[in-house]
This record gives structure tokens, C-alpha cells and sequence, in this order.
């Protein structure tokens, strides 16, 4: 079987289908080459002294683990220099970052989650990156791009994608002509495409969700979780199965490659708060990647493609995944709302 690289599918894509500009596709190869470089640190583990905490909190409260900055200054530091890029924005940092002077530049933004999964960092479970592409709007040439250039619906995203650090190492990625999945040849240190056109079944038999939140949920989620654990005997007449591996990557990932739904959404324990996951670095990509095969993405009430974004840090609740199953917890939401 002929193998095809991540830059070879790239210039596919850029060649045969007009689906990228020649900018978009250098930005993806220098992030897929960051991404390597921190799933070779987060391979080393205690030998390469890159697990633990740091006394740091970031913008958001949390403490950082040495693998967020770590991870984000690869990200910085591989893009910074790579060019086409205006500025870049990070769930570790509390401002963008524009690209210096002395570096070519561009007119692209990029954002990302340059570690998610932090609390499996040190317990050797699959952690990852997740990234979003867009372009600066038209009135920023010519000036600095500020925060407000950020702030565009997830429906406008160029590309999105994250790579995940598990048994194997692997990027997921749309530019938006679907899904499609490389897996690191680690001899050889190249991304080879090993799956095109991933698409989520529409029905399934597995929910996602920390359970553990369960009495601090809304009544639309309790409803949603309650009837799939009543099983065959309840109003959907089969038995759910459950996965929460509490990295939203490697969740995102089974639901990519068998189908599922994942919730986190709004609770109580923070009313003020609409929910844990960031909209920028989080929610917006993973909703491009699954609604791209064939799947959908709300909070509850809207599809997170269309929301826009007030703060770059902007919080969200999420429902993703197979069809079926986003389809029915946002009609309770929406039912519920009246
Ligand atoms: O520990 P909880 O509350 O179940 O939260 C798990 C969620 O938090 C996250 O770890 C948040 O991301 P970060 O690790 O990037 O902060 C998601 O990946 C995951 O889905
Ligand atoms: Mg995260
Ligand atoms: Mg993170």
C-alpha cells in the first residue's frame, strides 16, 4: 500500500481540490511539527522531568501543569517564526500574541488548547492539543490585529484540528472538505494519513458525561442522562454504555472513530459560568471536526458554530456527536426553555 504524508495530502488538498491557500497549509505542517514535538516530551514523561505542577495559575484560575507552558511555548516559538500568521491566541495565556516584528507575517490567527487533559498528564492517559485556524478580517490589514480580531463565530474557522498522545500519536484535521487522521510513523517521524473521510454514525449506544455532577445538572440534562440509563426497558429502548476519560481529546476521538455523544454542560456548581469548556480553543474546533463528518454540536439551545463570541476566554456548555442523540438533548433544552 502507497503510504501519503500529512504534507502530501496538503498539497493534494491545495492542488486538486482549490480547498487551501498555500498560507494555511505551511501553518498546519508547522503546528503538526509543534505537535510532535510535544508528543515526544510527553512520551519521556519523568525521565524528560515534564510531569508534575508548576506554582503558576493560568488566566482562568488553574493551576498550570508543566506540560501547558511547555507545550505552549513549543507552539509559540514553532509559529512564530513559521510566518502567515498574524497573531496567536492560547487558553495558557491572557492575551494574544502578536508575532514579532523580526518574523515574516501573515493573515492568519491561530488559537489553541496547547495541552487538554491536564489532569492525565501524570497518570500516563491520553492527552492532547487542539487548534483553530482563522483570518484576520479585512479591516486589520495594514494595522495589528487586536483581541476583537479574534472574536468570530466558529463557523468561520479556515481549519481545526488536534493531535492526541495515546498508544499512537495522531492528528485529526479538517480544512473544511471533512475529517481525515494521520498517524505518527515514529521511525520515521511522519504523519501518515491512515483514515480519509471519518464519518459519526448518527445513532449510537454510548453517552459521555462526569457523572459525578449529576445533582448539580439542568433539568433538560438530567432528562437526556436518566432516559439512556433506563436502558431497554426506558422511552429509548436500548442499553447505553458510558466512556469519560476527562480529556476532552481523546473523547472527542472515540466518538470520531465509533460514534457517541458527549456532554459538558452548564451546572450549578457555577451558575454564573455557562460552562467549563472554553469556546475558542475548545468547543469551536471540535464542533468544525464533527459537524465536517456528519455530526452536530450545540449548547443546549444553539449550534456552537454560530455563537459569537464576546472574550477570547469565553466559556461554553457542549453537547457534540452522533446526529441522533445531540438532536434529542437539544430538543429538552429548547423544550424546557419554552
Ligand atoms: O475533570 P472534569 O471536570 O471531568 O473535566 C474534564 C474536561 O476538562 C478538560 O480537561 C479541560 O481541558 P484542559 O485540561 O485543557 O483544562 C477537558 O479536556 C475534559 O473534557
Ligand atoms: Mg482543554
Ligand atoms: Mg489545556
Amino acid at each position: 500500500m502507497k503510504r501519503k504524508t500529512l504534507t502530501q495530502f496538503l498539497i493534494e488538498q491545495q492542488r486538486d481540490k482549490a480547498a487551501l491557500p498555500s498560507e494555511v497549509r505551511l501553518l498546519i505542517e508547522i503546528v503538526a511539527r509543534a505537535c510532535k514535538a510535544i508528543g515526544h516530551a510527553v512520551g519521556k514523561g519523568a525521565l524528560g522531568g515534564v510531569l508534575g505542577s508548576l506554582e503558576s495559575e493560568n488566566v482562568q484560575g488553574e493551576v498550570q501543569k508543566k506540560l501547558d507552558v511547555l507545550s505552549n511555548e513549543i507552539l509559540l516559538e514553532a509559529n512564530e517564526w513559521g510566518g502567515h500568521l498574524a497573531a496567536m491566541a492560547s487558553e495558557e495565556m491572557e492575551t494574544i500574541h502578536l508575532i514579532p516584528n523580526r518574523y515574516p507575517k501573515g493573515e492568519y490567527l491561530l488559537l489553541f488548547d496547547p495541552l487538554d487533559g491536564s489532569s492525565n498528564i501524570d497518570v500516563n492517559v491520553s492527552i492532547g492539543t487542539i487548534f483553530s485556524v482563522l483570518r484576520a478580517p479585512d479591516e486589520a490589514a495594514g494595522r495589528e490585529v487586536t483581541e476583537q480580531d479574534f472574536l468570530q463565530a466558529g463557523s468561520k474557522q479556515v481549519a481545526a484540528g488536534y493531535a492526541v498522545y495515546g498508544p499512537q500519536t495522531m492528528l485529526v484535521l479538517t480544512v473544511g472538505s471533512g475529517v481525515h487522521s494521520f498517524t505518527l510513523d515514529r521511525e520515521l517521524g511522519s504523519w501518515v494519513l491512515t483514515q480519509s473521510d471519518i464519518q459519526i454514525p448518527a445513532d449510537t449506544k454510548e453517552f459521555a458525561i462526569n457523572m459525578s455532577n449529576m445533582r448539580h445538572w439542568a433539568p433538560p440534562v438530567k432528562q437526556y442522562v436518566d432516559e439512556c440509563l433506563a436502558g431497554k426497558t426506558g422511552p429509548r429502548g436500548k442499553d447505553f454504555n458510558m466512556r469519560w476519560v476527562a480529556s476532552m481529546v481523546a473523547d472527542v476521538h472515540r466518538i470520531l472513530s465509533r460514534g457517541g455523544v458527549f456532554l459538558y454542560p452548564w451546572d450549578a456548581r457555577e451558575p454564573g459560568k455557562p460552562g467549563k469548556l472554553r469556546l475558542m480553543y475548545e468547543a469551536n474546533p471540535m464542533s468544525m471536526l464533527v459537524e465536517q463528518a456528519g455530526g452536530a454540536a450545540t449548547n443546549g439551545t444553539q449550534r456552537i458554530l454560530d455563537i459569537q463570541p464576546s472574550a477570547l476566554h469565553e466559556r461554553v456548555s457542549v453537547i457534540l456527536g452522533s446526529k441522533t442523540e445531540v438532536d434529542l438533548a437539544t430538543k429538552y433544552h429548547l423544550e424546557a426553555k419554552g
